[in-house]
């Protein structure tokens, strides 16, 4: 991926405008709403440039890039601002020619919303595991709820029938929910795929994809990550590549 690999600190300065021709999106390495940005940007061959930024310690000018203070955003030649992962992916998809990842249909693409909100019922305990995790606090019981609401939604995508989760072939519904499966391990949740029989065989089938390829992050790498984000030690992550 063309860009910078620093990682932009406070007091870095802003970077200049954005190229004609290009997009400019700002992410940090192991975020995986970043990662959803990402894996668009790749799937469809969109010339970009990447700007890391220090979540933990982010330069003052990134508000006005994204108000919220969070990645990932994208800015045009124009200097348009786009942010928040799930409208960043549906104007990528919208604007850019190249394989068309939200399906024309609009009750298939309902569908492929409804199912991003079945999954989120599971990944929100994830962002709950993190919390108790900084707590100190015991996991096993936000583990166990996981466990069930993953086996539900391993039971909905079986009766769908497809090998991708969001149908025949991979898709936006695909992108946006890799990233957090990518990271079971982080979260100590890996072995739940050994129950949920329809999304292991999606995880193997998305190991392959190429834009899943090219933005994976090697376990050992994220563990790292996790361990000194855990700490709150944001000064001794290196967020660089
Ligand atoms: N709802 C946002 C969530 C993005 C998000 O939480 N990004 C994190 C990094 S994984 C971030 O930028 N955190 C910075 C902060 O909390 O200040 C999206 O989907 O884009």
């Amino acid at each position: 991926m063309a860009g910078s690999t620093k990682s932009l600190v406070k007091g870095s300065p802003a970077p200049g405008p954005v190229p004609d021709g290009s997009i400019r999106a700002y992410l940090m390495r192991f975020c995986p709403f970043a990662q959803r940005a990402k894996l668009v940007l790749v799937a469809k061959g969109i010339k970009h440039e990447v700007v890391f930024v220090n979540t933990l310690n982010k330069p003052d000018w990134f508000f006005e890039k994204s108000p919220f203070g969070l990645v990932p955003a994208i800015e045009t030649s124009k200097g348009q601002l786009i942010y928040e992962s799930a409208i960043v992916c549906d104007y990528l998809d919208e604007v850019f020619p190249g394989k068309k990842l939200t399906p024309e249909d609009p009750f298939q693409n309902a569908q492929q919303k409804m199912l991003l909100e079945h999954f989120s019922k599971a990944s929100s305990l994830l962002f709950k595991i993190v919390g108790a995790k900084k707590n100190n606090e015991d996991t096993s019981a936000i583990k166990k709820e996981f466990l069930e609401k993953l086996i539900q939604f391993d039971q909905i995508v079986a009766k769908r029938n497809t090998p991708y989760i969001g149908g025949s072939s991979v898709s936006m519904a695909d992108y946006m929910m890799w990233p957090i499966f990518e990271r079971f391990g982080i979260f100590g949740v890996e072995d739940c795929l050994d129950k949920t029989p329809h999304l292991h065989q999606w995880y193997q089938l998305m190991l392959k994809d190429p834009a899943v390829q090219a933005t994976i992050t090697k376990p050992e790498v994220l563990e790292g990550f996790f361990k000194l984000y855990l700490q709150g030690n944001p000064e001794s992550v290196d967020y660089g590549i």
